[in-house]
């Protein structure tokens, strides 16, 4: 290996998965080199504080605050800052220097990728971002090159470990929201502002990247429908348990036709209801899982460690070793993945099925009204479960123990339109005291 040529390698960044992908390259040295056909040699890591303490032992001399010179001299840069400044800049730097980038930072990719994309592909060089959606799972070079010969449809799945992480530890060992959240940080799991994490703009972000890459088109993040799992309860995740359901954040990416009858794309982020024998509700911890559908391959389900250090800069290393053996075999690699221009599709068009949880008073003829409304509004019941309460455990009015009832619906598929319509008009009838939950449903 005496006269094999040597890759300089810019890490921008020192945290949770910067730390473990030094580590790789610096530990891994002879392998990686074996693996690329060229030496990668860690020419420096930027950080903020020199002096700060790391989760890795890594040579002193390799930190630097300055950026810029580090990407100048290098041939891949290695972006693991998160957030969209210097991110931005930086990256656009490197591309215009003519480096390989590779970076795990979904936000600045579902707000700009189409920029940088766009201008890796007219500098030539390659911007990789296996890291950035599901951590480690390789997920995003199945879908941009292992599929590119087929129609994506539908990519549906587990995309945030720390969300997951939160839900399973409350399902699983009743812990509280904020204790398990407080854990997924510790670790290394959760964005530097966790509200990503847990509003779902993270799987939010990832969705519509997903969507881009899949569908071949670009995607506005705005038009993603994102609802978190702030409002979850321990109340939702008992009673989701106790009629075989469990709750998980789900990103769905489709191609459908809108309202209109011109195809497009929808991408929605929600809580969601799965039976518990489905794969998904299997998915434990900070693991991340994702259904991919096509016309001719079918469904294919991507599996494995979504969040940690490590795990990410498994994926991270790959995109280095691959963009390595291209510069030294040639040819930059294609980057720029739009090729059709599709419309976003509202949420109206989507057709799901929705679980909802009634309090209402416990009295004859309760039953056929809400199934009346149902009727009317064209959503037809797929099952119902009903609870007695002796006492309104949701009544605050203390109105001297009133018997009320819990109901429980799961409805078959409807449109989103004909459902909120329908959960507004049972909240409108005297005979419910409260619509306790409302999420929806898959797996059904
Ligand atoms: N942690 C994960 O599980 C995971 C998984 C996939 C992708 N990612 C993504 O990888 C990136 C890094 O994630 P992380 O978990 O390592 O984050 P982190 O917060 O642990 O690390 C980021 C580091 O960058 C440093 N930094 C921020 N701005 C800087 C600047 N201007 N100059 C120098 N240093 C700066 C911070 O001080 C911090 O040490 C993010 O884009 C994140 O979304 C993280
Ligand atoms: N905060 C992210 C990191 C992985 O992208 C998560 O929890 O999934
Ligand atoms: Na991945």
């Amino acid at each position: 290996m005496g006269s094999m040529k040597t890759l300089k390698v810019a890490l921008l960044g020192c945290g949770n998965v910067g730390a473990q992908v030094a580590r790789i390259l610096i530990d891994d040295a002879e392998v990686l080199a074996a693996r690329t056909g060229a030496r990668l040699q860690l020419t420096g890591i930027a950080v903020r504080d020199v002096a700060a303490k790391r989760t890795v032992d890594l040579p002193a001399e390799l930190f630097t605050t300055e950026a810029e010179p580090l990407i100048k001299d290098a041939d891949i840069v290695i972006e693991l800052l998160g957030g969209l400044e210097p991110a931005r800049t930086l990256i656009r730097s490197a591309i215009d220097n003519g480096a390989a980038v590779v970076t795990g930072n979904k936000a600045l990719l579902a707000a700009d990728g189409q920029d940088l994309y766009a201008r890796a592909d007219e500098a030539g060089v390659e911007l990789s971002f296996e890291a950035a959606v599901a951590g480690a799972i390789p997920l995003l070079r199945p879908i941009r090159e292992s599929l590119a010969g087929d129609r994506i449809t539908k990519v549906m799945g587990i995309v945030n470990g720390t969300t997951n992480y939160i839900l399973d530890q409350m399902d699983s060992t009743g812990a509280q929201f904020a204790d398990a959240l407080a854990a997924a940080q510790e670790l290394g799991y959760a964005e530097a502002d966790p509200t990503a994490d847990v509003e779902g703009h993270d799987a939010a972000a990832k969705g519509a990247i997903l969507a881009e890459l899949a569908f071949h088109t670009p995607f506005d993040l705005a038009n993603v429908q994102c609802q978190g799992i702030s409002s979850i309860t321990a109340d939702d995740i008992a009673a989701a348990k106790d009629a075989g359901y469990v709750i998980k954040l789900l990103s769905i990416a489709e191609r459908l036709r809108g309202l209109d009858g011109r195809e497009g794309v929808a991408v929605r982020v929600h809580p969601t209801l799965l039976p518990r024998q489905h794969p998904l509700a299997a998915v434990h911890g900070a693991f991340n899982a994702v259904f991919v559908e096509a016309e001719n391959a079918g469904e294919m389900m991507f599996y494995g460690q979504g969040a940690g250090g490590a795990p990410t800069a498994s994926a991270v290393l790959g995109d280095v070793v691959s963009a390595g053996r291209r510069m030294v075999g040639g040819g930059p690699g294609r980057t720029e993945t739009a090729t059709v221009q599709l419309p976003a599709v509202g949420l109206d068009s989507v057709k799901t099925s929705y679980y909802i949880g009634l309090d209402v008073a416990d009295q004859p003829g309760v039953l056929s009204q809400i199934a009346g409304v149902f009727a009317e509004h064209g959503v037809s019941i797929e099952t119902m479960r009903q609870t007695i309460h002796a006492e309104d455990p949701h009544d605050t009015a203390n109105d001297g123990g009133q018997v009320t009832a819990e109901l429980r619906f799961v409805t078959h598929r409807a449109s989103e339109a004909s459902l909120a319509a329908t959960v507004e008009a049972v909240r409108g009838l005297d005979i419910v005291n409260a619509v306790i939950s409302v999420l929806r449903v898959e797996g059904i």
